[in-house]
């Protein structure tokens, strides 16, 4: 299949400020590919994804104050086929009942994600993403 006909996801995009860099430099590598889908983010990363990778993304509230919340909402209403969160392992954060809450509702319904660059870069190069076919087995829960 060519680009041209590639289908248009819905991924999410999410980083702890300890994982940001890490998340633009991705970002920015596989800039491409990733203008191809419907790109929405928590606040900052958002914001640091248009500014440092050339994205366009639409932000939704900063992580701390209901953007994890938000990410999860749009899993429920079936807008996220992807979710990339590069989370921080060695950091406590305020919010972390927010983050387990929408890691849950990721594996509950089934969403393909990726926590570090190794696994983002499987799901970007995935054949699923660009097939006419759901990139979940789970269609309703
Ligand atoms: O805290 C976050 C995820 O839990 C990320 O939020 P920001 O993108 O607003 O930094």
């Amino acid at each position: 299949m060519t680009d041209t006909l590639a289908r248009r996801r819905g991924i999410a995009l999410v980083a702890h400020d300890a994982r940001k860099d890490d998340l633009c430099s991705w970002a920015a590598a596989n800039r491409a590919a990733l203008s191809r889908h419907r790109l929405l983010a928590t606040g900052t990363t958002g914001r640091v994804l248009g500014e440092r990778a050339g994205l366009r993304v639409e932000r939704l509230h900063s992580g701390p104050l209901g953007g994890d919340q938000q990410i999860g909402a749009r899993i429920v209403e079936g807008v996220v086929d992807v979710l990339i969160f590069f989370f921080d392992p060695l950091g406590a954060h305020p919010h972390s009942a927010d983050v387990q809450a929408l890691q849950r509702l990721a594996a509950l319904r089934d969403i393909p994600s990726a926590y570090n660059a190794a696994t983002a870069q499987f799901l970007i190069e995935s054949p699923l993403l660009h097939a006419d076919i759901p990139c979940r087995t789970v269609s309703a829960v």
